[in-house]
């Protein structure tokens, strides 16, 4: 039976299931999507086989109706109230309307009162995988009838299909952001937000090939914070963790965008300068020193200042060599400014 038999209401009733109906709806992330070839082929489709001039994918949302696809006309969504397919997510699967200006529900509707004054209407549920009507696909035509036995069970087997593109549109969606996800947890290093080493030896790679091609200078600083030893044997690794973590916090917001500060290993942190020659390389290395030394860690109630020591390796575009060169340099020189009595930078080769 049609449910528009079974209807009496004359306004359109919200049941009690609809925040579950709209959570489904929600979770397909669908709506305001652009429009796109696989849809539109759909409800040319339902055209076709219905033999009306109309079909629509509508998606019925809390207060209005978005299309995701028609054919015949252009349209974007509609309020709620004024759309048949809001009376057909709380009915059968299935529901049609041979005269859309002779039931009381739908003759008020602007669609029927106004251009094109549609008179037909049949439309299948779209049913999420938890069974929540999040839609229709429906046809619609100006004459009033009925659509053939045929027609409606073609429909049917059309909405299944749309519903299948939906599911395989939101679980490509998913799988994108999972892999974004594992790419972020895959170089980054949990402590301290930075890139973790292999993230940035992949990058060292890459930017020594570039600093080749363009003739540009290419920087390194190595840090490492002095006598971290002692905070943990002190204040316990905890408070250990948390310097590390105030330290990287420090130089993502203090290098530019393009510059890439990652942890090395332990306590030892690193920052490559693409595009950067030793002098620049050098005063960016002494304001964070300063900056370190300025920043204040607490344990407990007590609060404490620590320092750092920081060697900078630097290639100009006719010297370049590899990342480890560059790495090599920037560690030789760390050593030196922990030689010669830690919380200074070094700079180049001896
Ligand atoms: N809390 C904490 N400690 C770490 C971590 N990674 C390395 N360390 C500690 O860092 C300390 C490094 O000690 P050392 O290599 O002797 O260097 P240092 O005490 O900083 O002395 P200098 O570098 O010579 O100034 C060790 O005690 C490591 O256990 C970490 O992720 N968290």
């Amino acid at each position: 039976m049609l449910a528009v038999e079974k209807v009496h209401t004359l306004h359109i009733a919200r049941p009690q299931a609809d925040q579950f109906r709209l959570a489904a709806l929600h979770r397909y992330h669908i709506l305001d999507t652009p429009a796109c070839e696989d849809f539109s082929f759909l409800t040319e489709l339902a055209t076709k086989v219905c033999e009306v001039p109309y079909a629509f994918i509508s998606l019925v949302d809390a207060d209005r109706v978005w299309i995701k696809s028609c054919s015949g006309m252009q349209m974007g969504e509609l309020p709620r109230g004024e759309s048949y397919c809001s009376l057909a997510v709380l009915g059968d699967a299935a529901t049609e309307i041979p005269d859309l200006s002779a039931d009381p529900r739908t003759a008020h509707m602007t669609l029927t009162v106004g251009e094109p004054h549609m008179r037909m209407y049949s439309s299948v549920a779209l049913t999420s995988s938890d069974g929540h009507a999040i839609g229709t696909l429906c046809v619609m035509d100006t004459k009033p009838g009925r659509l053939s036995d045929d027609q409606r069970a073609t429909l049917a087997k059309l909405a299944r299909q749309v519903m299948a593109l939906i599911e395989l549109r939101s679980n490509e969606r998913n799988l994108e952001a999972a892999v974004r996800e594992l790419e972020l947890l895959a170089t980054t290093d949990e402590l301290t937000g930075l890139h973790n080493r292999r993230s940035l030896l992949h990058r060292l790679k890459f930017e020594v090939a570039r600093s080749r091609r363009f003739r540009a200078p290419l920087s390194a600083l190595m840090i490492d914070i002095d006598h971290f030893k002692k905070i943990n044997d002190e204040y316990g690794h905890v408070v250990g963790d948390h310097v590390l973590a105030n330290v990287g916090r420090l130089l993502r917001e203090n290098v530019r965008v393009i510059d890439m500060p990652s942890r090395y290993g332990g306590e030892e942190l690193c920052v490559i300068l693409p595009n950067t020659p030793v002098e620049g390389a050098c005063k960016l290395a002494e304001t964070l020193r300063a900056k370190i030394e300025a920043q204040l860690h607490a344990a407990g109630a007590r609060q404490f200042r620590i320092t750092a020591s920081i060697g900078v390796g630097s290639f100009n575009h006719m010297e370049i060599d590899d990342a480890e060169g560059l790495l090599k340099q920037a560690d030789d020189a760390l050593y030196r400014a922990k030689r010669a009595g830690r919380n200074r930078v070094e700079c180049g080769s001896d």
